[in-house]
C-alpha cells in the first residue's frame, strides 16, 4: 500500500486498522488477526480490501491518507503483514478502545492531519469496498460521525438478572453496527481526549464515544453481511464460504 508515504500529510482519509486483539472467544491460541481464513491472514484480507477500495484517497480532491495497524505489545508476526503492505504497526493496548486512541496518538504525533479517519476492525476481514465508500462519502459530505449498520434479524428479549423474559424489544427500531465507522479527524481526537482512557461498558466502539463526549449526531448508512466480524469459530466458517462463493 502506498498510503504511508508521508504521514504528515494533510487531506484524505486516514484509516486506523485495530488489530490488537487476542481473539478469545475464537478459541485459536494466537491472535485473531494472524489466524488464517482460506490461505491468509485476517489481517492480510483486511489490508487487501482497504488497498483495493482505494478508500484512502477517494472523495473529492483529498490526498490519499495513512493507513496505521494496532497490533498486540510484543508482536512481530503482524507486524511484518502491516509492513509487507506498506502500512505502520503500532502497539495495541488492553482494550479496543485504548487501541484506537494508541494509533491515533501515533498519528497525531507524526503531525497526520487528514480531513477524516475510518476506523476498521480488522475482524471485519471481509468488508466490501462500497461500504468504504459509503462511510467515506458521508464523512466527506459533512457528517461528523458514521456508521454502517444492519437490521436486526433475530427476536431481541430483555431479561431480569434471573433470567426471565421482561420482554420483547421492538427490533424495527434496532441496528446491528459493523466497522468501518467513520468520523471527522478532529471530532475523532476531541472526544478521545475527552474521554481520557476512561472505562465505560457503553464503550464497544468509537461511535459511543461520540455520543458519550460530544453533542454530535452519528449517523448510519447501510452495512453489509459480508461485513461480519470474525469473533467464533462459526464466523470461520461463514468468511470461508463468502470467499469460495466469490471466486465460483
Ligand atoms: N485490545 C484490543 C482488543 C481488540 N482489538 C481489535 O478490535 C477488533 C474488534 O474486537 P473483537 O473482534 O472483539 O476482537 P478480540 O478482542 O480479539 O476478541 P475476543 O473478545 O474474543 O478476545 C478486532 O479486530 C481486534 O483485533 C484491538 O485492536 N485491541
Ligand atoms: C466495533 C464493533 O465491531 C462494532 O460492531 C464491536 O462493537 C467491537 O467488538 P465487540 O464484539 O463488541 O468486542
Amino acid at each position: 500500500m502506498t498510503t504511508t508515504a508521508d504521514p504528515s500529510q494533510t487531506g484524505g482519509f486516514a484509516v486506523v486498522v485495530v488489530a490488537a486483539g487476542s481473539g478469545t472467544r475464537l478459541g485459536r491460541g494466537i491472535p485473531k488477526a494472524l489466524v488464517d481464513v482460506s490461505g491468509k491472514s485476517i489481517l492480510e484480507h483486511s489490508l487487501e480490501r482497504i488497498e483495493a477500495s482505494g478508500v484512502t484517497a477517494a472523495h473529492g480532491t483529498w490526498p490519499a491518507g495513512p493507513v496505521v495497524v494496532t497490533v498486540p505489545p510484543g508482536d512481530t508476526e503482524l507486524t511484518a503483514v502491516a509492513t509487507r503492505h506498506g502500512v505502520r504497526a503500532v502497539e495495541g493496548g488492553a482494550t479496543r478502545a485504548a487501541s484506537v486512541r494508541h494509533a491515533l496518538e501515533q498519528l497525531r504525533s507524526a503531525g497526520c492531519s487528514p480531513r477524516g479517519v475510518l476506523v476498521h476492525d480488522a475482524a471485519r476481514c471481509l468488508t466490501p469496498a462500497a461500504v468504504f465508500h459509503r462511510v467515506a462519502a458521508a464523512v466527506a459530505a459533512g457528517q461528523g460521525a458514521v456508521v454502517p449498520v444492519l437490521p436486526v434479524v433475530d427476536t431481541i428479549r430483555r431479561v431480569d438478572e434471573e433470567g426471565s423474559s421482561q420482554g420483547t424489544v421492538d427490533r424495527g427500531l434496532l441496528r446491528a453496527v459493523q466497522t468501518p465507522q467513520g468520523f471527522s479527524w478532529d471530532l475523532l481526537l476531541e472526544v478521545n481526549d475527552a474521554a481520557a482512557g476512561e472505562r465505560d461498558e457503553r464503550i464497544t466502539d468509537d461511535a459511543s464515544l461520540v455520543e458519550l463526549f460530544s453533542e454530535v449526531p452519528v449517523r448510519t448508512v447501510p452495512g453489509d453481511e459480508a461485513a461480519l466480524k470474525v469473533t467464533r469459530p462459526m464466523d470461520l466458517l461463514l468468511a470461508e464460504a463468502i470467499l469460495a462463493t466469490a471466486r465460483t
